[in-house]
């Protein structure tokens, strides 16, 4: 039995006043929610603020990254490392999403180095993979999720997505409100995870498989009510305490 996990992407978006806000909302709204994993991934500056009050509410809220680099300490200007994220207390941690891979240029194999640092240094990578809307059109969905994922399969070996969570997010849905139809999303989680199957019945059977790109309240529980849809990554709705938190409920409804 997989355990949803519903994942806030707080992207570029934050200052002091709004992660403490965000943070206290977000808990005083999940009160009593079982069932579901809850991450949150602030811009990095804010990590160690977030963890101050995770800690001081005694939250289950579980605190996250956006990106990773491959080294955990020298001459690599700007650059964040697993052992950091892990001081502040981050484990979930936001590999390969499209917004990287289109700006600063992260090809698959970059991203899978990314997700075996991660692993080595005991984090959670979340693993984010998905097509264009050009290649949409042109019926490539699967195969460049597959080869996103072969990425990680062909150089770590299928059981090294053991554990990782894989965000499937059609970069046409991120930001735009056009979400994928349930029905659609769910053909493609199916398709991936037969793709992991060809490799390893089991591994595909425990892989969490998320869908982002435009989740909100009201078209969450439509996700959730897929049987291959075990949860969420969430952008924009991620940054309302009661919208966050009411596609959390509707994940621990579907999924319990
Ligand atoms: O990482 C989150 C996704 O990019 C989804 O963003 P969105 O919910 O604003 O469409």
């Amino acid at each position: 039995m997989r355990h949803p996990v519903v994942m806030g992407n707080w992207k570029l978006n934050g200052s002091k006043e709004m992660v403490s806000g965000l943070i206290k909302g977000l808990d005083a709204a999940l009160n009593g929610v079982e069932g579901v994993d809850v991450a949150i991934a602030p811009p990095v500056m804010y990590l160690d603020l977030a963890e101050q009050l995770l800690s001081k509410a005694n939250s289950k809220i579980i605190l996250g990254s956006q990106n990773v680099d491959l080294h955990n300490n020298g001459a690599f200007t700007g650059d964040i490392s697993p052992a950091m994220l892990k001081e502040f207390g981050a484990s979930h941690i936001i590999i390969g999403h499209s917004e990287r891979r289109e700006y600063h240029n992260e090809s698959d194999e970059f991203v899978a180095q990314k997700f075996a640092f991660l692993k080595e240094n005991g984090l959670t990578p979340v693993l984010c993979i998905g097509e264009s809307e050009a290649q949409n059109e042109a019926g490539e969905t699967v195969a460049v999720c597959a080869r996103q994922l072969d990425a990680v399969i062909n150089t770590q070996g299928v059981e090294a997505l053991n554990g990782a969570i894989i965000a499937y997010e059609p970069i046409w849905a991120i930001g735009t409100g056009k979400a994928a139809t349930a029905d659609d999303a769910q053909r493609i989680h199916a398709a991936i995870r037969a793709h992991i199957a060809e490799k390893s019945e089991e591994v595909a059977k425990n892989v969490v498989i998320q869908y982002g790109g435009s989740v909100k309240p009201e078209n969450a529980a439509a996700y959730f009510a897929q049987p291959d849809i075990d949860g969420a990554l969430v952008g924009g709705a991620a940054l309302v305490a009661e919208s966050f938190a009411a596609i959390a409920k509707a994940a621990a409804e579907a999924k319990n």
